[in-house]
């Protein structure tokens, strides 16, 4: 019997794009990665650099520049295309220039017949997937933005750096928005299984304090990156691979992602990130978590800012 080849095609790629294409390769991740965009001869370039790495990784992987069509028989079609922002720029700056950009990309990918996963990295991420879901007509659970895992994993980093744990045994959250608007539950905080607020670690425990200065820092992090040189992208690369591994395995594992809600946490018809079971169908389920009354708040918040902004785009 002949085994089903993993294919994913990558759509953009810059930094970000090739941060993903790069961490897929050393990790093994698929059987083929097809990488397009406008640029052809960038993703050509691309694709050579990356198979003279071959060799040296294990992997057998066929990496080629390729087109729309290849996205007939793909399980993943990641989207990392458009404008990233400049030094001091919010996400949401650039949500009319690449909501054009995604009108390019989506309908192509739809005439090719494909009937995998779309998985969105393109900022406002969260406005983006809703775009991405819209314009394509799929079912909400196979377009997921990555939403918060970026900043869930600078958040774990953070706690683990000042407990000195591993951050692998952080299990803590930031939902929302992936911007301005996010926050970190705290209620649902955890080193190990015991609440981050009763955790003493070398340097004691967390205060409110700095349990508030972690929160700045995550929601800061991207712009500190951005002024210091330019661009983020190896996290969100990592981050991206991650997923992308818990839908091609199959796997139903718990990632932060931006997902439609549908009644979840009393919200609906608006794309954020929360804890959500990801798997090879997309996004099985979201995990309600049982947030406190300001979190939920915050939450509400967070919701109407992403809708607004969605609603103003008048695709639907
Ligand atoms: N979700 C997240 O956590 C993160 C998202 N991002 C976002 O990822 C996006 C990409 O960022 P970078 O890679 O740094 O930008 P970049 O400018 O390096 O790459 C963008 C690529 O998109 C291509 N492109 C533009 N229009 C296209 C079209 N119509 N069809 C095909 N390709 C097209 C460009 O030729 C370029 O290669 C940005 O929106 C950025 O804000 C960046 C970091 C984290
Ligand atoms: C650029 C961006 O969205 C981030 O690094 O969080």
């Amino acid at each position: 019997m002949e085994l089903k080849t993993r294919k994913v095609v990558l759509v953009g790629t810059g930094f970000v794009g090739m941060s993903y294409a790069y961490a897929m390769l050393n990790q093994n991740v698929c059987d083929e990665l097809v990488l397009i965009d406008i640029d052809r001869q960038r993703a050509e370039g691309e694709a050579m650099d990356l198979n003279h790495g071959l060799p040296f990784s294990g992997s057998h992987m066929k990496i080629h520049a390729g087109d729309y069509q290849d996205c007939a028989d793909a399980d993943l079609v990641a989207i990392c295309a458009g404008a990233a922002q400049k030094p001091g720029e919010e996400r949401t700056a650039l949500l009319h220039r690449n909501a054009e950009v995604f009108r390019a990309i989506i309908s192509p990918i739809v005439s090719s017949g494909f009937g995998g996963i779309l998985l969105i990295a393109t900022n406002p991420v969260d406005i983006m997937a809703h775009v991405a879901q819209t314009l394509s007509g799929f079912d909400s659970c196979r377009v997921i933005g990555t939403g918060t895992i970026l900043d869930t994993a600078r958040l774990r980093y953070q706690i683990g750096r000042f407990f000195r744990i591993d951050p692998r045994n952080v299990h803590a959250y930031v939902m929302g928005e992936h911007g301005e608007s996010e926050f970190v539950p705290w209620s649902q905080a955890m080193v190990a299984t015991k609440p981050v607020g009763l955790f003493m670690g070398e340097n004691g425990s967390l205060n409110l304090g700095q349990m508030l200065q972690i929160e700045t820092e995550v929601r800061d992090a991207a712009q500190k990156i951005i002024l210091a040189k330019k661009a983020t992208y190896y996290g969100i690369g990592m981050a991206m691979v991650r997923i992308t591994r818990a839908v091609l395995g199959d796997e139903q594992s718990v990632l932060t992602v931006s997902t439609m809600m549908r009644g979840d946490y009393r919200l609906n018809q608006v794309y954020l990130g929360t804890p959500c079971i990801v798997g090879r169908r997309g996004v099985t389920g979201v995990v309600g978590l049982p947030l406190e009354q300001g979190e939920q708040a915050k939450l509400e918040h967070s919701a109407q800012i992403l809708s607004g902004l969605y609603q103003g785009l008048r695709l639907s």
